[in-house]
């Protein structure tokens, strides 16, 4: 990239940064090796032709735009394919993902939640049988779990499979409109086949919801097999190449095999036999919500590239009169909205690393049937996905409005990015019912903190609490870290509290916690603001750097507290130690801070190491054209390709003479 002719401004800024990017590059992707090895597969695949567009996709229909987009799906996995054989190499596919579709994968959900149900739900057998199947591809799939009722509370689903003993089958039914699944990606016309979740039901008695393996579609002509009922949903705010779909079942036989049964088994008489842990049957939804948080990280640094380097080239207006006008970045309340961005792509993934690492240990402890991490893990991946969702969504929002009319063009890439990262919010467990889930174990953490009980490593803090409530305030990143649990420790005892006072006002459990409810979910976010800032320094301190680049990591990690405790001063003014003045002193640290990274913007989102082919934007590439850029994707619109449009002819020209009568 260095050959690159670039825009000036660019240059000057590269040449005043005080860290060396590679350095940091090297950091995020773990090592030189790694670097080499990334680069070297999106090289490949970006060198790839078929795998260019010819017309911008905005352009296409929505039946255009999903038939290529899985052409180039099944390009891309054939090359990703040839990769691996070659080199050894497992490619991370999400980046590349966005600069081959732009949007989503159609197989997003094959890879992202099909196989890995058969790996985590498929007994030795049944993964011997599919998985060879569905890596190669000769089957592909994807996760039916929500349906038009019910997407939540999945208690409720209602798609029914009824175990047949006689022929020792599995008959699967949507008897009523909200019962159709609607949503599973890649459902629409892309699979054939589905993980169905489904109600089980054996002699009448229902054994709650299990997941089965279901071909829906014929392999050689790709028809719906007969009793079932499948199609699109149409078009949505993003994910238009996810190909999301419906589908409901008119008595449909599947083998009782066919039930992934690492868990619970029916056995041929029809015999139930419970698993260790029921919740066990939703371990996808908690790999997922792990990937999300890296998810999350990727998302932000994709924004942040494009309007940290967008703010570099732009210049509009002046600080001082008598001098040029400057560029935006310059401005302050500039760097507030975008180093925030930075920084939370750094944070979301050192959290998104120590999330991970208790995934694969909680893995490794359930397959010698130890789970007592697992609820622990569960809270900690809801609110940490909630949060981190919701926060990437907020700061990609922040970039698009920070590149001011032109971060609404879709050739920004900005709305795209937006569409995506917003949907992260939603999908894989709504936010507010994530939140709820996590202060369940907080209630049940507080309780044990009150009767003197050793509690998980997570909320340990509530102990330290109740031992000392009254702890000094310190201006230091500790001090702040610290600070971020007493609110949470603050707030979880409130929420507590005020259940037990709706108890005694003779409410029931179930409306106290209604009721409470709002306090419930602003105690979870204030728990997953305390993980995030704790473990995100925690990460920094620890990282082994060169003096000049672990400087500017322990800045981008003091804004990250900061920022947020600014943003929440009112609970830190009522749940821990902080005075107006130590409020004073962090608005002026958040200058200090904001000061000392500017010059340090552009190498920052350098390290990132997005490629324009990743990134995708008129106003985010590396050389900075951003003039040029947006007026070479302009001409390319097809109205552009015409002197005069045919509606002047048809409906202009005969409105202007209708009017001259
Ligand atoms: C750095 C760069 C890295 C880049 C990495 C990129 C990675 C990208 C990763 C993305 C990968 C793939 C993308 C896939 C795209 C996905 C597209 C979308 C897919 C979907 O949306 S699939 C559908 C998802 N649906 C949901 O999430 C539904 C949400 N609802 C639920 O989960 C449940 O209904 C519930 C948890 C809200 C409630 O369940 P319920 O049975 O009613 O339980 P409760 O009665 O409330 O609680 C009972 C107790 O059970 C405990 N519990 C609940 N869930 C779990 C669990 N999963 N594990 C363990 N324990 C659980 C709960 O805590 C209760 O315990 P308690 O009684 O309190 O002790
Ligand atoms: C882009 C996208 C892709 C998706 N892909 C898939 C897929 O591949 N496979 C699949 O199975 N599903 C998929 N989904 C579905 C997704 O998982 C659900 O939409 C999601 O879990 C939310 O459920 P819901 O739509 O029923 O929302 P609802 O639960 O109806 O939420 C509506 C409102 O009700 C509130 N609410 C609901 N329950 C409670 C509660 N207990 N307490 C307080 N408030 C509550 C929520 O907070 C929210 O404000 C996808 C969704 C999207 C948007």
């Amino acid at each position: 990239m260095a050959n690159v002719k670039c825009n000036p401004d660019l240059v000057r800024e590269r040449a005043k940064c005080s860290f060396d990017v590679n350095e940091l590059i090297h950091l995020i992707d773990g090592g030189e090796n790694a670097t080499k090895e990334k680069r070297h597969f999106e090289e490949t695949i970006f060198s790839v032709k078929e795998l260019q567009d010819a017309v911008p996709e905005e352009y296409l229909s929505h039946k255009d735009r999903y038939e290529n987009a899985v052409r180039k799906a099944t390009i891309l996995r054939d090359v990703c394919r040839e990769y691996m054989k070659k080199y050894n190499y497992k490619p991370n596919r999400f980046r590349v993902g966005h600069g081959v579709f732009k949007d989503v994968s159609p197989f997003l959900l094959h890879d992202g939640m099909f196989v890995a149900t058969i790996i985590g739900q498929g007994t030795p057998e049944q993964q011997a049988e599919w998985l060879p199947k569905a890596e190669n591809m000769q089957i592909i799939g994807t996760y039916a779990q929500t349906e038009l009722g019910h997407g939540s509370f999945i208690r409720g689903l209602e798609t029914r499979a009824t175990y047949d003993p006689k022929t020792e089958e599995f008959i699967l039914n949507n008897a009523t409109l909200s019962s159709f699944k609607w949503w599973p990606g890649g459902l629409g016309s892309t699979v054939n086949h589905c993980i169905v979740v489904a109600q089980l039901f054996i002699n009448g008695k229902s054994y709650g919801i299990q997941p089965f393996i279901v071909q829906i579609r014929d392999l050689n002509t790709h028809k719906p097999l007969p009793g079932v009922k499948v199609g699109e949903i149409g078009p949505k705010m993003g994910f238009q190449t996810a190909n999301n779909g419906f589908l409901g079942f008119e008595n449909f036989r599947i083998p009782r095999m066919n039930m992934l049964m690492k868990n619970a088994q029916v056995l041929k008489d029809g015999t139930f036999v419970k698993g260790m842990n029921e919740k066990l049957t939703y371990g996808t939804m908690v790999m997922v919500r792990v990937g999300i948080v890296g998810d999350c990280s990727l998302n932000t640094s994709l924004a942040a590239t494009i309007a940290v380097r967008y703010s570099a080239v732009r210049h509009q207006s002046k600080i001082k009169a008598k001098e040029p006008e400057v560029q935006i970045l310059d401005y302050v309340t500039q760097q507030h909205k975008l180093f925030i961005a930075i920084a939370s792509s750094h944070v979301f993934r050192n959290v998104y690393s120590w999330l991970s690492k208790s995934y694969l240990n909680v893995m490794k402890d359930l397959a010698q049937g130890k789970q007592d991490h697992l609820p622990e893990l569960h809270a900690t991946a809801c609110c940490l996905k909630a949060v981190c969702s919701r926060d990437a969504g907020s700061v990609v929002e922040e970039c698009r409005l920070a590149c001011g009319g032109h971060g609404y063009m879709t050739s920004s890439n900005l709305p795209l990015v937006y569409g995506f990262t917003i949907a992260t919010v939603t999908y894989e467990g709504e936010q507010t019912v994530l939140l709820l889930q996590t202060a369940r174990y907080l209630v049940k953490a507080w309780l044990a903190a009150l009767q003197g009980k050793v509690l998980a490593p997570s909320v340990s803090y509530l102990s330290d609490w109740l031992k000392n409530d009254n702890v000094r305030w310190q201006n230091t990143p500790e001090g702040i870290v610290k600070g971020f649990q007493h609110v949470a420790a603050g707030k979880v005892k409130a929420a507590y509290d005020t259940i037990q006072k709706y108890i005694k006002l003779g409410k029931d459990y179930e409306d106290a916690w209604n009721l409470a409810s709002v306090q419930l979910m602003k105690a979870s976010e204030a728990h997953s603001r305390s993980i995030l800032c704790e473990v995100s320094w925690g990460e920094v301190i620890r990282t082994s750097a060169s003096p000049n680049l672990l400087q500017v990591l322990k800045q981008l990690a003091q804004l990250y507290l900061v920022y947020w405790t600014l943003e929440t001063s009112g609970d830190f003014l009522v749940y821990s130690n902080i005075s107006k003045d130590d409020i004073a002193i962090l608005r002026e640290k958040y200058e200090e801070l904001l000061a000392a990274i500017r010059p340090n913007a552009v190498g920052l989102v350098d390290a990132f190491d997005l490629r324009d082919e990743i990134l995708h934007s008129t106003l985010g590439s590396y050389d900075g054209r951003v003039y040029e850029r947006l007026m070479e994707e302009a001409l390319k619109s097809p109205l552009n390709q015409e002197s005069v449009n045919a509606s002047f002819h048809k409906y202009l020209k005969p409105l202007m003479e209708k009017a001259k009568l």
